[in-house]
C-alpha cells in the first residue's frame, strides 16, 4: 500500500448529492448550494483518547467518528450532505483495517445519503481520524444554543449514560448479557438524531445542542450562550433499564457527565412542546422533559440540579480536553 493506491481504493464510484460539482479527484472538492445555508463542523477521534483497539473494531471507529460529526449537524437542524476524512495512520494499522474503517463510515454515510468528497492521508504515531462534515439547512433556520428563553422546557432525546456504561463493560471485560450488549452497542455505534431534529421544522424556536461531553457540560453551554439559568430535575433524567441494572451506583453520575451519547438536548416554549412530542413519535425517538429555563437575578448564567436533598449548582463535569491537574 502507498498513499496514492490507498486513496484510489477508497474513492467513491458515484456520488448521491446533486449539488456536488467535483468530488475526489482534484486539489479540492466543489459543491454549489441552492439557496440554502451551509452548516459545517469537524471532530477528531484519536486512538487512546476516544477509542482503543480493545474497545472498538476498525469499522466501529469509522462509524462512530462520522456519527459524532453527523450529531453536530443534527444539533443545528441540518441535513447531512458531504464529509472529508483526514487520517493520520500509525504502523499498527493494516490496509485491510483501514478499509474496514472506511466501510464503517460509509455504512452510516449511506443511511444519511452523504458523499465522501475528499480528505488527507499522512503517517504518524497514533491513528487519528478527523472528519469534516457539511450539511444544508433552510435559510436562517439553523438551531442555536443561544435561543433558549425563560419559561422554556428543557428536554433530551433517548437515554443518557449508556455510552459511558458500555465503555466500562468493555474495560472491565464483563461477561456478555443482553443488557451489556445493549450498552456496548450504544458506545460503539451511536445514533445521531438527524430525523428527529428535522422533524422539529414546525417549531418556530428551539435551542439545540448534542450530548458529546455529558449534559452537565451541554446544559451549561446553553445557559451561557442564551444568558439564562436552567433548573434540571435529577430524577427526570432518562436512563435505560440496562444501565440501571448493571451500574446502579453510578447511574446518576454517568447520566450527567458520561458523554458520547450523541443524543440531543434542547429547550422549547411550553406552547410548542407538543410539536416536539409529535416529532419524537414520528421518528421513533423518546423525548423527556428534564427541567425548565428560568432567569434568576444573578448576573452569571447557571445550571441548577434538584434532587431529594435540595437544589445545587450543576457545574461542567463532563469530558474536558487539555485540562491540567487541579484546574
Ligand atoms: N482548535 C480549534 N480551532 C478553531 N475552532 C475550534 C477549535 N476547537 C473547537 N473549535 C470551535 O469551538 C466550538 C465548540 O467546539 P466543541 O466544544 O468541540 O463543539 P462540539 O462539542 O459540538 O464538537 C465550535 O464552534 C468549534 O468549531
Ligand atoms: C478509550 C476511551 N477512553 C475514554 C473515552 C471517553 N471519552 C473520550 S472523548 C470524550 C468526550 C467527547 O469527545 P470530544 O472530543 O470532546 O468531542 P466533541 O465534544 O468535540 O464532540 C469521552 C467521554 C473513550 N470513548 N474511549
Ligand atoms: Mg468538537
Ligand atoms: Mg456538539
Ligand atoms: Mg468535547
Amino acid at each position: 500500500m502507498d498513499e496514492f493506491s490507498f486513496i484510489r481504493s477508497i474513492r467513491p464510484k458515484d456520488y448521491k448529492q446533486q449539488s456536488l460539482i467535483k468530488g475526489i479527484d482534484d486539489d479540492a472538492a466543489v459543491f454549489r448550494p441552492i439557496g440554502e445555508d451551509v452548516v459545517t463542523a469537524v471532530d477528531t477521534m484519536v486512538e487512546g483518547v476516544h477509542f482503543s483497539r480493545q474497545t472498538m473494531t476498525p469499522s466501529d471507529v469509522g462509524y462512530r467518528a462520522l456519527a459524532a460529526n453527523i450529531s453536530d449537524l443534527a444539533a443545528m437542524g441540518s441535513t447531512p450532505a458531504f464529509y472529508l476524512v483526514s487520517l493520520v495512520v500509525s504502523e499498527s494499522w493494516s490496509e485491510a483495517e483501514l478499509h474496514q474503517l472506511y466501510e464503517g463510515m460509509s455504512e452510516l454515510a449511506d443511511e444519511h445519503g452523504m458523499d465522501l468528497i475528499g480528505g488527507d492521508t499522512v503517517s504518524g504515531s497514533e491513528l487519528s481520524v478527523s472528519i469534516t462534515v457539511f450539511g444544508y439547512v433552510d435559510k436562517d433556520k439553523a438551531r442555536y444554543r443561544s435561543d433558549a428563553e425563560e419559561g422554556d422546557v428543557v428536554f433530551v432525546t433517548g437515554t443518557l449514560g449508556d455510552s459511558r456504561a458500555g465503555l466500562a463493560c468493555m474495560q472491565k471485560s464483563m461477561n456478555r448479557t443482553n443488557e451489556i450488549d445493549y450498552l456496548i452497542g450504544r458506545h460503539q455505534r451511536p445514533s445521531p438524531r438527524v430525523a428527529f431534529a428535522q422533524a422539529l421544522k414546525n417549531c418556530k424556536r428551539v435551542a439545540l445542542n448534542d450530548v458529546s461531553d455529558g449534559i452537565a457540560n451541554e446544559t451549561n453551554e446553553i445557559a451561557e450562550s442564551s444568558q439564562v439559568d436552567l433548573v434540571i430535575q435529577a430524577n427526570f433524567v432518562p436512563t435505560s433499564e440496562a444501565i440501571q441494572a448493571v451500574f446502579p451506583q453510578v447511574v446518576q453520575e454517568w447520566s450527567l457527565s458520561g458523554g458520547e451519547d450523541f443524543e440531543l438536548l434542547g429547550t422549547v416554549s411550553k406552547a410548542e412542546w407538543s410539536l416536539v412530542e409529535e416529532a419524537a413519535s414520528a421518528t421513533g425517538v423518546a423525548v423527556t422533559v428534564i427541567g425548565e429555563v428560568k432567569k434568576m437575578n444573578d448576573e452569571t448564567p447557571r445550571v441548577y440540579i434538584e434532587t431529594e436533598e435540595g437544589r445545587t449548582i450543576l457545574r461542567k463535569s463532563g469530558y474536558t480536553h487539555l485540562k491540567k491537574e487541579g484546574e
